[in-house]
C-alpha cells in the first residue's frame, strides 16, 4: 500500500514513467473510478458502450489529475510522513512544478474531453470534484480542521454522481444517495488508518482527529459514522437502484462494518498498541472490501433488473 516507485537514483525533473504514473495515485483512484463506473451502469438510461468507456477513462484521468495536484501541494508534509516520504516529489524524482503542470493539464484535458464525450453536467461535476479535492480539501481543510476528511470526503463521494450524470445528463435522488454512501463511509475508512498512522500526522502537524481529539474519540466517531451509514446503505435497497441482490449484500456488509466499528471502539488502547494495531489495519482493509462489494452488488442488481428479471 504505497505510492512509491522503484526508480531510486533519478534526479529531480528526470522522472521516469512510473514516477509520473504514481503522481496519479492509481491504487486509490482505481476504486474511485469503479464507483463512477457503477454510477454510469446503474442509471436508468443506457449509454453507448463506447461513450461509457471513454467517459470513465476521462473521469479516471481527472481523478489522477487531482492526485497530482494533491502531491504537488502536499510535498512538504509528504516528506515528513514515513508512509509518503518516498512518493515521487518528496523522493526528488519529480520536481514540484512538474507535478503541478501535469495536474493542471490533466484537469483541463479530462474535464474538456468528458464534456465533449458525454455532457457538460458530468464535466462540471468533475471540475468541481477536482477543485474540491485539490483546493478545498488539500490546500485548506486538511491543515486546518479535524473535520477535514468529513467535509473533504465529499470530493471522493462525487464520482458516482459524475457517472450517473454521464448516463442521464443530470442529478437525481438516487445519485445523491450514492454520494451519501461514499460520504458516510469515508470517516470510518480514513480514521481506521489514522489510528495506526497517527505518529505520521502528529509529526507533520496535520490536525487529524486522532491528533486533536485522541484515539478514544476517533474510535467512537468511527462507530457513529458506521451506524449512520448502515440505514442509508440498507435503505438504498428500496429505491429504484435496489432489489434483493443488493439488499442481501448490504445487510451482510453493513452488519460487519458496524460490528467491526463497535469492536474498535471498545478496544483497549494498550492492547491495540501491543499487537501493532492488527484490528485497526484489518478494519481499514475491510472498509475497502465494503465499498467495493457494495458497489459490485449495485452493479449486479442493475444487470439482473436490466435483463428483465425484476428487482424482487
Ligand atoms: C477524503 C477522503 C479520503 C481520504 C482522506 C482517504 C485517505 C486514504 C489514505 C491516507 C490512504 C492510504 C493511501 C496510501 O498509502 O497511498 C487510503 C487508501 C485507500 N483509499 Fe482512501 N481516502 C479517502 C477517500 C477514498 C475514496 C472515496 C476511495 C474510493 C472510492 C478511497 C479508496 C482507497 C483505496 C482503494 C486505498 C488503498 C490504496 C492502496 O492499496 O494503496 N479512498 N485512503
Ligand atoms: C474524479 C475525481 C476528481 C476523484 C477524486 C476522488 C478523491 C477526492 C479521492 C480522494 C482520496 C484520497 C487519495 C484521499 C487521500 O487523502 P490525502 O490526500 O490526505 O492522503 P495522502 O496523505 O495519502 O496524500
Amino acid at each position: 500500500m504505497t505510492d512509491a516507485t522503484q526508480n531510486i537514483g533519478t534526479t529531480s525533473g528526470e522522472g521516469q514513467f512510473g514516477d509520473y504514473w504514481a503522481l496519479l495515485k492509481p491504487r486509490v483512484m482505481s476504486l474511485v473510478v469503479f464507483t463512477a463506473a457503477v454510477g454510469v451502469f446503474v442509471a436508468p438510461v443506457s449509454v453507448h458502450p463506447f461513450v461509457a468507456m471513454v467517459s470513465i477513462l476521462f473521469i479516471a484521468l481527472g481523478g489522477g489529475a487531482s492526485g497530482a495536484l494533491n502531491m504537488w501541494y502536499d510535498h512538504d508534509i509528504d516528506t515528513i510522513m514515513k508512509r509518503t516520504a518516498n512518493r515521487p516529489v518528496p523522493a526528488g524524482k519529480v520536481a514540484p512544478g512538474e507535478a503541478l503542470t501535469l495536474g493542471l493539464w490533466l484537469s483541463f484535458i479530462s474535464v474538456t474531453m468528458l464534456g465533449l464525450a458525454s455532457n457538460w453536467v458530468a464535466a462540471g461535476i468533475l471540475a468541481f470534484t477536482i477543485f474540491f479535492y485539490a483546493v478545498v480539501y488539500t490546500m485548506w481543510l486538511k491543515r486546518w480542521t479535524p473535520q477535514n476528511i468529513v467535509i473533504g470526503g465529499a470530493a471522493g463521494a462525487f464520482p458516482p454522481m459524475i457517472g450517473w450524470a454521464v448516463a442521464t445528463g443530470g442529478v437525481s435522488v438516487e445519485s445523491v444517495l450514492l454520494f451519501c454512501l461514499v460520504f458516510m463511509w469515508t470517516p470510518p475508512h480514513f480514521w481506521a488508518l489514522a489510528l495506526f498512522m497517527n505518529n505520521d500526522y502528529t509529526n507533520a502537524g496535520v490536525p487529524m482527529l486522532t491528533v486533536t481529539h485522541g484515539k478514544r474519540e476517533t474510535r467512537k466517531q468511527i462507530f457513529i459514522y458506521a451506524v449512520l451509514l448502515a440505514p442509508l446503505a440498507i435503505g438504498a435497497a428500496f429505491t429504484s437502484i435496489g432489489g434483493w441482490i443488493y439488499l442481501t449484500a448490504a445487510l451482510v456488509l453493513n452488519a460487519k462494518f458496524v460490528w467491526g466499528a463497535w469492536k474498535l471502539w471498545h478496544r483497549d488502547e494498550a492492547a491495540a498498541e501491543a499487537d501493532i494495531y492488527k484490528d485497526e489495519k484489518a478494519y481499514f482493509r475491510y472498509s475497502l472490501v465494503y465499498l467495493f462489494s457494495s458497489f459490485c452488488a449495485l452493479l449486479l442488481q442493475a444487470v439482473w433488473v436490466k435483463a428483465g428479471m425484476g428487482a424482487w
